[in-house]
């Protein structure tokens, strides 16, 4: 009978502590437990980072620790850790309670950091296994130093600068505003392919820094973007640069006074940004400019540029059509992007966008009249569904009806397969507030015809490259030998 009982009790005993160990907590006191049983046989080596040397100057990398331990998964199993907003509006930092410790692995190996503080000095540090030392802390420390730069630059706020003259408190010609365009890649409605590419371009300069190095080239790429009005290039550089997270430099060459002038103003520039000129077809076709042909091209070719650090040129145009073909040659442009007018990929990007429309009735509708060809641009299709947002239905009719009438054959617009008269269309197109209801397809919000938006949002389309896909085109350029 004594026996029997001390069965169930030991049993019981074996149960309830397999769930303990199975519960993290009992786990968690164990390993601690045993990493000080282990710290007895002095098998670790304990490295410092206090937050100031010896002269009271900032440890920098202190700080690169302390961004990068926050961004640990395993803070959160820190018995106490300090949550703070962070910068972005959104952004909740968790931060390391001082005499925490937190564990970390890289390369197969465990590490843990402790956030010591006493007397006010703060130090980090590193307990690491001695015979792991040699194989992974001169890498471990490496990788701390990229993850903590990346994360600082994700965090950095981006700024667009534009030119500023007679700025008398400054000695800088360029003033800077929170860029907070919401553009970005996701929402660029463009040939995906085209996206990727350009994407794995940009993540492949970024990684290039030891072979512009090497080869002693600037270290930057430089993208043309040419295409018809409204077709989201300008939008692009701001996807391009959020991408990047990059400042923008707008350099309006027009406000420039001569070629000295453009020199100075690149050199005040910083690196890790995005240098945009934007028409340069319309200045270079101008008569006559402050600037030079030859001040021009050796702006393009960011030898100006200070320390030739890591800068994306991006130009845009209309059309490249009478450019002098010196601007386009490899080195100067490496990749070329054709922006077109809307296609039907491009048009259910937008109707998801705009409207939250992932299929409807009428897209095969649509579908067939984009198969005659494009004749809208993104932005005009866009501002047709702003406009009509409240109905979808009533979004995609409009759109169908101004693909329709936008014939390009000058004649008036066809409203369920007739066409209006002359009076009838300028009432449309006078008619703001009126109701006109021909078809369904027009009321109160849906009048704007393609005619009204143009004069609206200012929107001059080119008739010219009716290329149905954007295309990417690399020049011979750096990247190619590589
Ligand atoms: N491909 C696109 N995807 C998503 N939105 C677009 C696209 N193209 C244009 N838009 C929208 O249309 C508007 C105008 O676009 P954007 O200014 O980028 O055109 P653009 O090609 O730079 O025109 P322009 O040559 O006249 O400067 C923007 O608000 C943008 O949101
Ligand atoms: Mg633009």
């Amino acid at each position: 009978m004594i026996w029997s009982n001390s069965i169930v009790a030991i049993f019981a005993v074996a149960v309830i502590c397999v769930i303990l160990y199975r519960s993290i907590s009992l786990r968690y006191v164990l390993r601690r437990w045993w990493r000080k049983f282990e710290g007895l046989f002095h098998v670790y080596q304990l490295y410092k980072v206090p937050e100031y040397n010896e002269s009271f100057q900032e440890n920098q990398l202190y700080q690169k620790v302390s961004t990068y331990v926050s961004s640990l998964s395993s803070i959160e199993d820190s018995d106490f850790a300090n949550l703070f907003s962070g910068k972005k509006s959104n952004e909740i930092s968790v931060q390391l309670d001082s005499n925490q410790t937190v564990q970390d692995s890289f390369l197969g190996a465990r590490v843990s950091w402790k956030n010591e503080e006493k007397a006010e000095f703060k130090t980090f540090v590193l307990k690491i296994r001695k015979k792991d030392k040699r194989r992974i802390l001169r890498p471990y420390l490496q990788h701390i130093h990229s993850v903590s730069e990346e994360i600082e630059l994700r965090r950095k706020e981006m700024k667009l600068y534009t030119i500023m003259k007679d700025q008398r408190w400054s000695k800088s010609p360029w003033r800077s505003v929170p860029f907070t365009h919401p553009a970005n890649l996701e929402t660029i409605a463009m040939d995906n392919e085209v996206k990727t590419k350009v994407k794995s371009d940009l993540e492949s300069f970024l990684k290039s820094k030891q072979f512009y190095h090497r080869l002693g080239r600037v270290w930057k790429r430089s993208y043309l973007l040419y295409g018809p009005s409204g077709t989201g290039k300008s939008s692009f550089v701001a996807a391009m640069a959020k991408f990047l997270s990059y400042d923008i430099y707008d350099v309006d060459l027009s406000k420039v006074s001569d070629n000295s002038e453009l020199k100075l103003l690149l050199l005040q520039t910083s690196s890790r940004s995005v240098i945009l000129v934007e028409d340069l077809d319309k200045f270079l076709n101008e008569k006559s400019t402050a600037l030079s042909f030859s001040g021009v091209l050796n702006f393009m070719d960011g030898v100006f540029s200070c320390c030739g650090e890591e800068r994306v040129m991006v130009f845009t145009m209309n059309s490249k059509d009478h450019i002098d073909p010196s601007i386009l040659r490899p080195g100067r442009i490496d990749a070329q992007i054709y922006f077109p007018l809307c296609d039907f990929t491009a048009f259910k990007t937008l109707a998801n966008n705009y409207l939250g429309l992932k299929d409807h009735k009428l897209f095969p509708q649509v579908e067939e009249i984009f198969q005659h060809g494009a004749t809208l641009s993104p932005a005009e299709i866009g501002e047709i569904m702003i406009v009509n947002r409240s109905s979808p239905s009533r979004a995609l009719k409009t759109v169908i009806t101004a693909l329709q009438t936008n014939g390009s054959d000058g004649r008036p617009p066809k409203i369920s397969g007739r066409r209006l008269s002359e009076s009838e269309t300028s009432k449309e197109i006078r008619s703001g507030d009126e109701s006109v209801d021909h078809s369904g397809v027009f009321c109160r919000e849906s009048v704007h015809t393609v005619r009204e938006f143009r004069k609206l949002y200012g929107l001059f389309r080119m008739k010219s490259g009716r290329k149905s896909a954007n295309a990417f085109e690399l020049n011979n350029s750096v990247e190619k030998e590589s």
